[in-house]
């Protein structure tokens, strides 16, 4: 087994509440004691719906806020009492960029490169960003994707060990969101931890390493993508799902006559698939006795089918069966 890289950031059993028990509203958890190990050289990603606390739980990690109860160790350090060293090593990227308006990318990346004893060269953050085109642009003018990517070169100039990314591709065209994953895998390479929020799943299926799935302020499902959408993690695999469907190839076309004296006794998205070495689609298959149905479905018109699997269940999938109460 391949060891683990070291922990770059770890939450241990994290709370954190507003209010007080003397005011009307009293208190509200918002972390009911969240627990992540993120680390070097992966991309750890931290999904929820709105209002799960993965807002909360960066600003707790990155010392912003100090958690109600539990540990932070960021880098070995306490982020919140930590100083301007821990800082020099870690890179944050804000959702709304948090940029200045009136300068341009050029001034602005070699003000903050300046700030930092081994910056990466600005001219490779350029280029594998794409962003000669506006470098010399007012802030202002800029299109909100191309704010994203100077928010992102901010974030990594600095050659930051940890790198926080909120919803890095937020508003970006396809084009960009490749330029930003193919940089994001790079800096994983290069043995970055990088911790990412997003949205999109697609996107945390790509890129993660290991995801964090947060929902009313705790932790409900952690692991690889593999893990996860295999049950792996400990979780109820959920084999049976409605939505999962049986894949199956049939080497010969099925005539009209044959599937009027014999029809399928499930729901099967097949009528347009009818053609010698086509792939089959059946859903409802969520037991041994449907499945059995199927078999003698096959034997009754006698066909052996070519290939047969489950249709790999997804990220998004997962999301779906936590989320949904
Ligand atoms: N200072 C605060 N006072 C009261 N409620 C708060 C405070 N900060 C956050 N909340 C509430 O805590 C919950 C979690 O908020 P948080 O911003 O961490 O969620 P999120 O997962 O980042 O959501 P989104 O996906 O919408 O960005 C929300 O219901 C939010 O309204």
């Amino acid at each position: 087994m391949v060891p683990a890289s070291p922990a770059c950031l770890t939450l241990t059993q994290v709370r954190y509440a507003v209010g007080s028990a003397r005011s009307a509203r009293g208190v509200t958890e918002i972390l009911s004691g969240v627990y992540i190990t993120a680390r070097r050289g992966e991309v750890t990603v931290i999904i929820g719906p709105n209002g799960a606390g993965k807002t909360t739980t960066l600003a707790c990690a990155q010392g912003l806020i100090r958690p109600s109860a539990g540990t932070v160790r960021l880098l070995g350090e306490d982020p919140f009492r930590a100083g301007a060293q821990l800082r020099a090593r870690v890179g944050v990227m804000l959702q709304d960029g948090g940029l200045p308006q009136s300068v341009t990318p050029q001034a602005l990346l070699s003000h903050v490169a300046r700030l930092h004893q081994d910056p990466w060269p600005l001219t490779e953050l350029v280029r594998r960003l794409d962003m000669t085109p506006f470098m010399r642009t007012n802030i202002r003018r800029l299109s909100g994707g191309q704010k994203q990517r100077v928010a992102l070169a901010a974030a990594l100039i600095g050659r930051p060990e940890v790198v926080f990314l909120d919803e890095p591709s937020a508003g970006l065209d396809p084009q960009s969101r490749q330029l930003v994953y193919e940089l994001i895998e790079h800096l994983r390479d290069l043995g970055l931890g990088i911790i990412l929020t997003t949205h999109l799943l697609e996107e945390a299926q790509r890129l993660a390493d290991s995801v964090f799935i947060l929902k009313d302020g705790r932790v409900v499902r952690h692991g690889s993508v593999a893990e996860l959408t295999t049950g792996a993690d400990g979780s109820d695999p959920d084999q049976n799902q409605p939505s999962r469907r049986l894949l199956f190839i049939s080497p010969r076309i099925l005539s009209r006559e044959e599937l009027a004296d014999a029809p399928l006794p499930l729901e099967l998205d097949g009528g347009t698939f009818n053609k010698a070495g086509a792939r089959w689609a059946v859903s409802g298959i969520t037991s041994p006795e449907a499945l059995g149905q199927l078999t003698s479905w096959w034997q009754q018109i006698g066909l052996m089918p070519s290939e047969i699997s489950y249709e790999a269940r997804t990220l998004e999938d997962v999301f779906w069966e936590v989320s949904v109460p």
